[in-house]
């Protein structure tokens, strides 16, 4: 893993980082066969639903959930973690941690998930990629997608779920001032990824408003038009 650059202590102004390696295909493999294992992801502004409604994918279609946004709390609480302070910083603010963290957490889950008893091979990647370089490396260095959901809400439907999430998540980033910022990255960082994945028609769209099961009802009618059907 290339090492990760550490917040300016002074400003505490986010690294730019590039990977080390130009990336490009012919110099690397995904580390897993789009044959043998799928991936989803789902994505859409915080507060859109993408976790409320990815526990209903979980039981219906047998996807193993991996949120990348708690894959960081927990990286971020983990003793000893060397990125602890660096993740904190950048979930407080809003900001995309340094890819590389990121994708190895993810890339870890999916190795012991395949290497558990139960093989799980479907993922449901919630909350990432977030950002260009994200996506482009992941797809190429680690699994590439099968298709992404996008959940579409207005920015004060958002606000007002978030703040109510607040009341009792406990989440640093559950207040209206990191609700900005990250509103700001969304648009900014993260709507070019969708926006990419939308040209190459992989993308399965859902209006975000309404009750967690009128939407998740519009979800299925369009997973079921790309031919994505529950397990059970
Ligand atoms: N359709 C909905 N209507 C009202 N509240 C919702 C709806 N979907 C989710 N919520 C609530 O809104 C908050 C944000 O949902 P969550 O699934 O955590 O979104 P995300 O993961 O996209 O940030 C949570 O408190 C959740 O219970
Ligand atoms: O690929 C990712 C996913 C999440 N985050 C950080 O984790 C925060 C919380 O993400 P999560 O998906 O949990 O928030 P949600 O959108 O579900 O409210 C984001 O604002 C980012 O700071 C990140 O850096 N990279
Ligand atoms: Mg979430």
């Amino acid at each position: 893993m290339p090492a990760i650059p550490q917040i300016d202590p002074t400003s505490g102004a986010a690294p730019e980082i590039q990977p080390d390696l130009p990336i490009t295909s012919a110099n690397i493999t995904p580390a897993f066969d789009p044959n043998e294992v799928t991936v989803v992801y789902i994505l859409g502004g915080p507060g859109s639903g993408k976790g409320t409604q990815s526990a209903n994918l979980v039981r219906d279609y047998g996807f193993k959930h991996l949120s990348a946004g708690d894959l960081l709390r927990e990286e971020q609480n983990r003793e000893g973690s060397q990125y602890g302070d660096l993740i904190k910083s950048y979930i407080k603010d809003g900001l995309i941690v340094p890819m590389e963290v990121t994708v190895k957490l993810l890339e870890n889950s999916m190795r012991t998930a395949l290497d558990s008893k139960d093989k799980q091979s479907r993922f449901l990647i919630d909350g990432f990629p977030r950002k260009m370089d994200q996506a482009v490396f992941f797809e190429q260095s680690v699994c590439p997608s099968k298709c992404t959901i996008f959940l579409d809400a207005p920015e004060d439907v958002m606000l007002e779920r978030l703040l109510e999430r607040g009341k009792t998540s406990g989440r640093s980033d559950d207040n209206e001032e990191s609700i900005k910022k990250r509103f700001k990255t969304f648009i900014e960082t993260s709507m070019p990824v969708v926006d990419m994945f939308r040209q190459e028609g992989k993308v399965v769209s859902v209006s975000a408003l309404g009750s967690i099961g009128e939407i998740y009802t519009k979800l299925v009618e369009e997973l079921a038009k790309r031919g994505i059907s529950p397990t059970k």
